[in-house]
């Protein structure tokens, strides 16, 4: 074999035209075996369009898309062959039960699962006989991640996987998302749902109006974009330090009261403000550092009010709720 270890993804200058809507502007990105990446971006970013590129759904108007090293449009087939998909709108045959959609999905792929167990991990057990037809929303959506485990793929593609999920398959979803890479399964995925991203990623790419605005691990794009809210507990705090703390570059607002500085930053300058506080005669007890949600930093890449698109009646389930703010 010429290459052993090519990445699962590489996409490279992706443009992708609708008559006069532009879709992709230019996409590069690589995605590497095992990591589990979060596509992220406001509606109509794009994301959709690069996923339909990666599985030769559509065809790129220019660049190009590999898979594991082979052609997504040159050899589509040899692609699919090592992709699960949960695509984004789906339809189910209307007849069939939920094992006969299982049992489908095995005789395309060649695969020898047990339909049942496949079933029975995405909290099917039960509804093996019941016709698709009669499914939720949600149920449907969990028969479709079932179709996606089908013949254990090196690639998972989940196209807004929480969509019609209640919270415990939410949860549901997080879980295998991790079992799967735990298991060294690449899993690439789209959503709008900050909290979702933020919590299974190891990495992030934001897409803003055909554009990849900011790749990073959750962590170095809080850091990077986020504004910080320090609260420093002192112990003497001269006037001093809070002058020397308000005069840094990075910082907004430094206010201090009862022994307490309260600080609003970027995410980098913490640490000078920790520096400038100490040097100035302060003595740091104790600190609490909000280093910012990744609704801020959604929301200054891609100028999208967070609130409007995670309310956008997707059912996203408990994933609405605001995320949880890290150390
Ligand atoms: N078949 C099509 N014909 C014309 N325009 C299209 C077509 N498919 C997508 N577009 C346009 O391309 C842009 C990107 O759409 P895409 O579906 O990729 O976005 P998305 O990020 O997946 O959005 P969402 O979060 O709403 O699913 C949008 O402006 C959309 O209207």
């Amino acid at each position: 074999m010429a290459n052993q270890s090519p990445p699962a993804v590489r996409i490279d200058g992706l443009h992708k035209r609708f008559g006069d809507v532009t879709a992709l502007r230019g996409i590069d990105l690589t995605v590497r075996r095992g990591e589990v990446f979060g596509f992220l971006g406001p509606n109509g970013a794009g994301k959709s369009t690069t996923i339909d590129c990666l599985l030769d759904y559509l065809r790129p108007t220019e660049g190009r898309v590999e898979v594991f090293g082979i052609d997504a449009q040159q050899e589509s087939g040899r692609v699919r062959q090592r992709v699960g998909v949960l695509p984004d709108g789906y339809d189910t045959f209307s007849e069939y039960t939920a094992r006969q959609h299982v049992e489908y999905a095995i005789e395309s792929k060649g695969a020898d699962d047990d339909p049942d167990a496949l079933l029975d991990r995405v909290g099917l057990a039960g509804d093996e006989e019941r016709v698709a037809d009669d499914f939720s929303k949600g149920m449907t959506q969990r028969l479709m991640l079932a179709m996606a485990l089908v013949g254990d793929p090196d690639l998972l593609v989940l196209d807004e996987p929480s969509t019609g999920l209640d919270p415990n398959g939410v949860r549901l979803m997080r879980e295998i998302v991790r079992e799967e890479a735990e298991r060294g399964t690449t899993v690439f995925f789209s959503s709008h749902i900050l909290d979702q991203v933020e919590r299974v990623s190891d990495r992030v790419g934001i897409l803003a109006d055909g554009e990849l605005v900011a790749l990073d691990s959750v962590e170095g794009l809080r850091g990077a974009g986020a504004v910080a809210e320090l609260t420093v507990h002192c112990d003497p705090l001269p006037a001093a330090a809070v002058e020397a703390t308000a005069e840094l570059p990075g910082v907004d607002r430094a206010n201090a009261e009862d022994g307490r500085l309260s600080v609003t930053c970027s995410g980098p300058a913490k640490v000078d403000v920790l520096d400038a506080i100490r040097d100035h005669g302060a003595g740091v007890q104790d600190f609490e550092a909000d280093t910012g949600s990744l609704e801020s930093v959604f929301a200054s890449y891609t100028g999208a009010d967070y609130e409007a698109v995670a309310g956008n009646g997707d059912g996203g389930g408990d994933t609405a709720a605001a995320p949880e703010v890290g150390e």
